[in-house]
Order: C-alpha cells, then structure tokens, then sequence
C-alpha cells in the first residue's frame, strides 16, 4: 500500500437501445411502411439517445458508452463502418446510406418509394437480406459479416464518430464502443488463412477511426472482443497480438478499453493480458474465478473493469456482500465497476411495471436499477459502507427475502421429479418401426408441405389482444375473433393445398411467454422489452419459483383448430430448453433441474394432446442450440440434460403419433449427433438464408429422420419465387434422401403480413408440387 487513496468509478458497456416504450421499435417499421421518413427516424434515434446518455450520468455511471445505439444491429454498423458490403447491395460507394443498410438487414425487392429525405438514392433491386445468427449464447441475433474475394476496406460509416460528438454536444464526454477488429472478422463467413489476408486492411479503418475519435477528445474507447472468452487456436491468438500491436504502435492517443463478456478468459488470459492496452474488463459473473488470478498476474498499470453486476439477468444484486468482496481490491488499484456485459439483454426500467407481484419485484433489478446498484457499491468502495447503509441494508433484506420466501419451493414438484424414471425419456420403438405406423395414420404425400406454426400476428391481433387484456374486449368476443382467425387461416391452408396444416397461434403473444403465463413459477413484465432482432423485442417470463402445470394449455385450441379440417392438424408447442434459454432463470437451482421440471410440465400438455386425438405434436426447441456454452469442454453436460429433457417431454406418445421439433438460426454441424439423439420423428430447420449449408451436417451424419429445410426465410419481406425454392429443395435432395423432405418455411409467419405470406406459401406449395413431379 502507497497510501495513495485509489478510486472506484462505474462504467456500463452498453444501454438498451430500443428505448424504455420501444420507440425505435415503433420509429423503425413506421420508417419501414412508408408512414415515416427518414428524417423522422433519425429524430427518434437522437432524442432516445441523448435520454439514455443523460439517464446513466443522473444514475451515477462515470462511464457512459456511446455508439451502443443501432438502427437494427451492432455487427451489422461494423460492416458499414469498414464498407464490408457484399455487392448484391447495389452501394456504389462513399458513406453507407439508411437504404442499403436495411436492405442488408432485411433484404429488398422492387422500389421502396417512401420519402426518406435528402440523399435518398432508392433503387430497384431483389435482394435477400444477409446471413442471420444469434450473438453468442444469447437470444439476439447479428447480421453475418461477408467479405468479397478481393474485399478492399474503407472508412464508410461515421457513426462512432458523429455519435461522440452528439452526446459530447450534449455535455456528456462518453467512451465510444467499438466491435474489435478480430471478433468481427471471427463472426464473418472466412476462414482463418483469410482472417489473416482481411486484418491489415481492416486495421486501417479502425485506425482511421481511433485517430478520429482521439482527434474529437475521446480519451478512452471501449473495444469489445467476446471471442477472448471462446475456445481459441494459436492463429486467432496471433491475430490478436498483431491486432492490438497496431492498433497500440499507431493510435496511441485513445486508451483502449478491452471488453470481454459471456464467459471467462480461461486458457486466453496470457494473450489477453499481453495486449497493450490501457484496461481490461471481465465478466465476473459469468466467471467469478478469473479475479484472483487476473489480479495475481495484471501489471499494476492495467485498469481493471470488474463485471459484478449480471448484465444477463434479472436479479437484484447482494451488494454487501459484493462490497466485501471488492473492497480488498479496491484498496490495492483504481478500478471500474460494471455490469458484466452490455444492458442491451436486459429490460430498461423495473420502475416501469406496477403490476408485478410486489414481494417478487422487490427481488428484480433492471437496466437502470442496475446501474443504481453499481452507484451504491462505488460510494461503499470509495466512502465507506456506512455512507450507503440504508442501501445496502435494503439488498441485503431483498436478498435474504428471496432465499427464504415459501413461494420458491413446491414439494410435489420435488416428488415428482424424484419418481421420473430414465424410461420415460425414451420412445417405445425405434425410428424405423414408428416410420411405418406414422406413414399409414397420416397417409401423406411425398415432399408434404406444412408450416412452422404461427401466422401473421397483424396489428388486428395484438389490438384485439391488447384490448382484452384491458378489459376493453370481453373474453367471449376476444374468443370469437380467435375462433375467426383460426377458422379463416384453417380454410386458407387447405385451399392453398398444405398437407399438414396449424391452428396459426393467433391466441399466443410469444411461444415462451405463452407458456410462462399458463405455468407456475413465472412471473410477467408489461414493459420488459429487450431487443431479439431489429425492432422485434421479446418480454422474456422471469423464472422464480418450481415449475408445474395447472391445466391444460393448447388442447381447446388445438381440438377447435382440428375440428375445422379432415387434414392433420399439428398440435403446437414449445420445447422446456427453449422455455428455459428464452427466460430469465433462477440463480438458485442449476438450469438442468430447471429445466426437468418444466420437461415434466409440457409432457403432461403432449399426453393432453394426444388423448385428444393430435396425430403429430410438434414441440419447437428453437433455442437448443443457443443454449450450448461457448466452451466446447462444456458442451456435453449441457447436450446431455437437454436433449433428456426434451425426450421427457416427448416420449410418452404412442409410435404412431408423430414428434416434431423445430429449430432456427443454428449451426447445426456441431451439435448434430445431440440433434439425432432426440429422437424426433421430423425436424424443421432454418436453411434459406444459409442457401442449404446448414444440410451439409445431416447429410454427413447421415440423419435418419425426416427434414423439413425451410425454402423461404421468412424475416425477409420478400416473396421468394417458385423456382427459387426449388433450387433450394434440389440443393437438399443432392444431400438427403427424397423420402427425407419435407417443404415448409424456415420459422413461423408472426412477423409477416398475409399478403407477403399468401403469395410465398402458394409458391412453396408450387415449388413442392414440382418437386413431386420431377421424383
Ligand atoms: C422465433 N423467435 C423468438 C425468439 N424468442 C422468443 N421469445 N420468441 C420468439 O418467437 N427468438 C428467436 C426468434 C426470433 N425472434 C422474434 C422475436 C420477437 C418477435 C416478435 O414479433 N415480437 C413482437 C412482440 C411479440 C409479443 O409479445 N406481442 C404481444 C404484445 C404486443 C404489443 O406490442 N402490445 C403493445 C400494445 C399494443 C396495442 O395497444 O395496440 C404493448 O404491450 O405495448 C402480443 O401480441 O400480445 C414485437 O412486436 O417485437 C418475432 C421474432
Ligand atoms: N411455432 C413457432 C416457432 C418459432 S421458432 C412459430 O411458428 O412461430
Ligand atoms: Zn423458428
């Protein structure tokens, strides 16, 4: 010890930005209809940013970040700053406008004539929006970087730049956040030998760039690499000593902030602490242990940036004993407190929800309450404890609630799980003898057409839904209109001439929340919003407490739905992996016995569904995948209770009733035997946008099951051609065998309009009807 009094500052790596209503949500697909022009857009964009800037400085934040703000997606600003821009795109250059870049976002056919304002260089193009995925082990999704053959990049976007500036105008000096050049170019579709070709050139942007940011007064820039929490080789390790060695020798005037979340450094922390940079943050959520080692190992001179607030979920803090945890540390360095990763995945405002049982809202925490707590725990660290006691002794209490509160625990939960044997996790046959008895109950054509499961949730929808929840709807009338959209949809799918057809999930707001509101153990946010894709936003339910059903959840609409048609209609739910990826969890038990017990819930409501006569039952694990951890090491005790919880659910039914699942957004290739050991009957998945490459991995395995691979990417406006799905349907028949396929849409229809939807369903059922005749 100097004697030296060392200071603790609050910083946060990113806010959420769809806005506390979700304004930009609302600006965005105004913008998109037509209704609002560009200049209207740009408004929004700046009045909700300057409020978030100027609510984390009255919070207490002493680092405010700036360009966390995106009009769809942050990788997807990093390819316009660097003018990675596949050539389909039509840009000629110069700075990326609005236009190519939500065309990229969200592909674009025929001539967007809406005012977007000066500068407007509409075009007529048919182009697909690009590759679509999900950031890291989240439920937001990117815009996969590409890179032409001979990509050249230049500074083509000055956002990071202008958005400095803006908020510097506005009287806050924030630290600018920037993608790192090697995570960025990790996430784009190269490989490493041109990941090494693409760096130099990459280089000089980003040095353009710090230059620019040093030159307008930023002192610090926050540079996030996430893959330093991956499993590395010593290639990507080299990119990035190279990387920061640059970035190091030539723009020396901005310190660097190195950000890395989701995870650990683990077996990166040598190359990682050999960068040059100025500071150092790491998830100590997701990975409380590195601190002893970082603080054993970090030069003196290192500032550290130490993520102790879960940027991942809801819960409020224990910050006393986070405050004893720190103050040994914060009495040796300088350091900053943070939450682990960007607010962006959690709800803005918990003072927003006045609706929330208030013994369990006195347990949550939110984007600001977040920043609250980080303000408590600075003052602790930097004044002592008892300038905040009453703070502290209120977390304390809220803590020490929820540990002990009655509500948490079900003991016929506990028995139940406890008399779960391993022989209800499997089928009563194998694959090949349940074929027969499935093909003979449902006598269905070859290449039989279905569809995901929801149709468009039209404004009509959500109004009439809004106005029962009101009460402004009776539960009779908001029951008729149901019964008319399904019975409307019903009639349509069997006109158009689907084989296996869905009731639409006109009635469910979200396929998890859905399911949250009917289970015990969850409670629902009004204005919890966190961004998934662009402007749609999910209200992930908040798990507190064991997981039972009370009753039936789908069975009256699925036998109203049936009913209306000879066809099979499939019954409709959602898997307990995704229930539980797609939800705010529990701290307190593991994410396995979480998720058994919500296996146990849903494999009541597919006994339900069969005894009432559904002869398919499709039970969508679309976050599987996303589940996975970002270490492969990990990887297999997370396949193993996933892939038994979803045979819980699923193995109860009779062999001739048929199971499918259903998966998005996913690099199947790793994760393909886990796929075959669920033992589906069908599984649909997302490949139009990935043109197939996703088949490549059934075809290896040599997947035994039946493949619907969507020929049409429905998070795109356009309506794909006949010809074009059945190119794609060829590039499957090249990898699977014909008596495989199955034809449908890569997801659901929610986010779609009719008309888009009826013209590309009626060409899907075309390009399949084709497929027949060339078998
Ligand atoms: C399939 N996907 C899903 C993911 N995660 C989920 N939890 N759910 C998914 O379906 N992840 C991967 C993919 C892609 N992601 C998405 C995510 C979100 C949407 C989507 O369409 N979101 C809607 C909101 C859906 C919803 O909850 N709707 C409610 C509330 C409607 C609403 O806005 N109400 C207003 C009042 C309206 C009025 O008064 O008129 C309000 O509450 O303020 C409902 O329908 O009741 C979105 O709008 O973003 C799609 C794919
Ligand atoms: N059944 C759901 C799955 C989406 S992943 C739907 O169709 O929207
Ligand atoms: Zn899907």
């Amino acid at each position: 010890m100097t004697g030296e009094v060392m200071t603790v500052s609050v910083a946060t790596l990113g806010f959420p930005r769809i806005g506390p209503r979700r304004e930009l949500k609302t600006a965005l697909e105004r913008h998109w209809s037509g209704k609002a022009s560009g200049a209207e857009l740009l408004d929004v964009a700046a009045t909700l940013r300057g409020k978030a800037w100027a609510m984390q400085k009255a919070l207490g934040a002493d680092i405010v970040p700036s360009n966390d703000f995106s009009f769809y997606d942050h990788v997807l600003d990093t390819s316009a700053m660097v003018g990675a821009i596949p050539a389909a795109y039509g840009w000629q250059g110069g700075t990326v406008d609005l236009d190519t870049y939500f065309a990229m976002a969200r592909g674009a056919q025929g001539e967007a004539h809406h005012d977007c304002g000066a500068g407007c260089t509409h075009k007529a193009i048919d182009v697909p929006a690009a590759e679509m995925t999900k950031w890291f082990d989240t439920n937001y999704h990117y815009l996969v970087p590409e890179f032409s053959g001979g990509q050249r990049f230049a500074l083509s976007s000055t956002k990071v730049i202008d958005e400095y500036l803006e908020a510097k105008a506005q009287g806050v000096v924030t630290r600018p956040v920037l993608l790192g050049p090697v995570t960025f170019l990790k996430l784009g579709k190269v490989d490493a030998a041109q990941r090494a070709a693409l760096l130099p050139g990459l280089l000089a942007v980003y040095l353009e760039v710090l230059s620019r940011l040093a030159a307008a007064g930023a002192g610090w820039v926050q540079i996030d690499e996430p893959c330093l929490v991956l499993d590395l080789d010593d290639a990507d390790r080299a990119l990035l000593t190279e990387a920061y060695a640059v970035l190091a020798a030539q723009a020396p005037a901005a310190k660097l902030m190195l950000t890395t979340y989701f995870g650990g450094l683990g077996d990166n922390l040598a190359t990682a602490l050999s960068l040059p940079v100025a500071g150092l943050h790491l998830d100590l959520v997701r990975a409380p242990g590195q601190l002893d080692l970082v603080l054993s190992r970090a030069p003196a001179s290192l500032l550290l940036s130490l993520g102790i607030i879960d940027g991942r979920n809801v819960w409020r803090a224990d910050l006393e004993n986070l405050a004893r945890r720190l103050a040994p540390v914060a009495a040796q360095r300088d350091i900053v407190v943070a939450p682990s990763c960007s607010l962006l995945h959690c709800p803005v405002d918990l003072a927003q929800e006045t609706a929330i049982d208030p013994e369990i809202a006195r347990w949550l925490a939110f984007a600001v309450q977040k920043i609250e707590e980080l303000s408590v725990l600075a003052r602790a660290l930097n004044e002592g404890r008892d300038a905040v006691a009453d703070q502290l002794a209120a977390s304390t209490e809220a803590a020490e609630a929820r540990r002990t509160s009655p509500r948490i625990h079900d003991p016929a939960v506990a028995a139940r799980l406890a008399a779960a044997t391993p022989a209800m996790a499997r089928r009563r046959s194998d694959f090949a003898a349940r074929r027969g008895l499935q093909a003979e109950a449902l006598g269905l054509p070859a290449f039989p057409t279905t569809t995901i499961g929801s149709f468009p949730q039209t404004e009509a929808v959500r109004k009439a839904r809004a106005a029962h929840g009101k009460g402004a709807l009776s539960d009779a009338d908001y029951d008729d209109f149901l019964r008319a959209e399904t019975a409307r949809t019903v009639s349509w799918q069997e006109q158009i001439g689907l084989d296996v057809l869905v009731h639409g999930e006109f009635e469910r707001n979200d396929m998890v929340q859905y399911f949250g509101e009917q289970l015990s153990g969850f409670v629902f946010t009004k204005h919890g919003w966190v961004q998934s894709y662009g402007s749609r936003c999910v209200r992930p339910p908040i798990l507190f407490g064991d997981v039972s059903r009370p009753q039936a959840m789908t069975v009256g609409w699925w036998r109203y739905a049936q009913g209306l048609t000879q066809r099979p209609m499939k019954g409709m739910l959602t898997g307990p992996v995704t229930i539980l990826n797609w939800s705010f969890v529990r701290d307190d038990i593991s994410r396995e016995l979480a998720c058994r017990q919500l296996a146990l819930a849903i494999r009541d409501e597919v006994a339900d569904l069969e005894q009432a006569g559904a002869r398919i039952i499709q039970i969508d694990e679309a976050a599987l995948r996303e589940g996975l951890p970002l270490r492969r090491g990990d990887w297999q005790g997370y396949l193993d209770w996933a892939v038994e919880s979803f045979r819980l659910t699923a193995s109860g039914v009779a062999d001739a009733t048929q199971i499918h699942t259903h998966m998005c957004y996913s690099e199947f290739n790793d994760i393909i035997a886990a796929i075959g050991a669920m033992d589906a009957d069908v599984i649909s998945i997302e490949t139009a946008r990935s043109k197939m490459e996703l088949l490549g991995a059934f075809a290896d395995y040599r997947y035994p099951a039946e493949i619907g691979p969507g020929v049409y990417d429905i998070h795109s406006p356009r309506v794909p051609p006949v010809e074009e799905m059945l190119a794609l349907l060829d590039a499957a028949r090249a990898r699977l065998s014909p008596d495989q396929l199955w034809v449908n849409p890569d997801c659901g229809l929610k986010t779609r309009k009719w008309p888009e939807t009826e013209a590309a369903l009626i060409n899907m059922v075309a390009a399949a009807q084709a497929a027949r005749a060339q078998a």
